[in-house]
């Protein structure tokens, strides 16, 4: 098989907090997964167990106490903030909570624009062309473009954090429970975008959940944490 697009070796977390730091939390023991290319991994364990701290580990957002992740074959374990700045376009993140990924006082057009002022070298016009196509992609009206967070709902909010990670061509997302907060009807519309985005793009994600029916229906495979730890490792398309 070709080389994983991510590769965790024996990862571990250890929280140090309180107090002169004397409480001591494993949130992340020993975990090793490889991710492939186009592949959607779902993250599956209750409460506290563990997901988010991997995600963020792989991510390099927090910094492991000991183990190895590798991106493309490249050892990323220690490389500087500044060294990760080039793949932060390649690597995005998706959190439960729209509107703690959403300025406020932005406009969506500029919320959604901000991104590509960031990463890319587009012409104003090249930027809008993709903004208005962006926004129908995600099932809005160019209407929206005008409007602020506040004068949208959760669901709406949601598919405009996706509008904007996803107008990067990501190559990897960590999706850490994106629909959690939302209704099941508008959870759907944002695992149906995730769903059509994946067959005309690459795109490798790491879905984390505690919902196993969400897990099935979109993951090619699932890793089970318990306390910190991998409990199960079910391939769905060998069993
Ligand atoms: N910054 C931190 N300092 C100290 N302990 C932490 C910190 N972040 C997380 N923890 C602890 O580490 C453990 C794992 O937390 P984590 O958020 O990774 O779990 P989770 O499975 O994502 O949970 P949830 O589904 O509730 O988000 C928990 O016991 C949590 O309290």
């Amino acid at each position: 098989m070709s080389l994983p697009l991510i590769e965790v070796k024996n990862l571990t977390k250890v929280y140090h907090s309180g107090l002169f730091k004397r409480e001591v939390k494993v949130a992340v023991h020993d975990v090793s997964f490889t991710l492939h290319t186009g592949e959607t991994l779902g993250l599956i364990g209750e409460s506290g167990s563990g997901k988010t701290t991997i995600g963020r580990l792989v991510l390099r957002l927090i910094d492991p106490t000991s183990g190895r992740i590798s991106y493309k074959g490249r050892d990323i374990t220690h490389v500087s903030r500044k060294e990760m700045r080039p793949l932060r376009r390649e690597m995005q993140i998706i959190f439960q909570d729209p509107e703690s990924s959403l300025n406020p006082k932005m406009r969506i057009y500029q919320i959604i624009e901000e991104p590509l002022l960031l990463y890319t070298e587009l012409s104003p016009k090249e930027r809008d062309e993709k903004i208005r196509s962006m926004v129908s992609y995600i099932g809005l009206t160019e209407e929206y473009l005008s409007r602020y967070p506040y004068q949208l709902s959760g669901g709406q909010n949601q598919r405009i954090v996706l509008a904007r990670i996803l107008i990067l061509e990501p190559e990897f997302l960590v999706a850490d429970e994106p629909t959690a907060s939302l209704d099941v009807s508008v959870q759907a519309q944002i695992i149906e975008i995730l769903k059509r985005w994946k067959q005309e793009h690459t795109l490798s994600i790491l879905f984390i959940s505690h919902d196993e029916d969400l897990i099935k229906t979109l993951c090619d495979r699932v890793i089970q944490i318990h306390d910190g730890r991998i409990q199960d490792l079910q391939d769905r398309n060998t069993s």
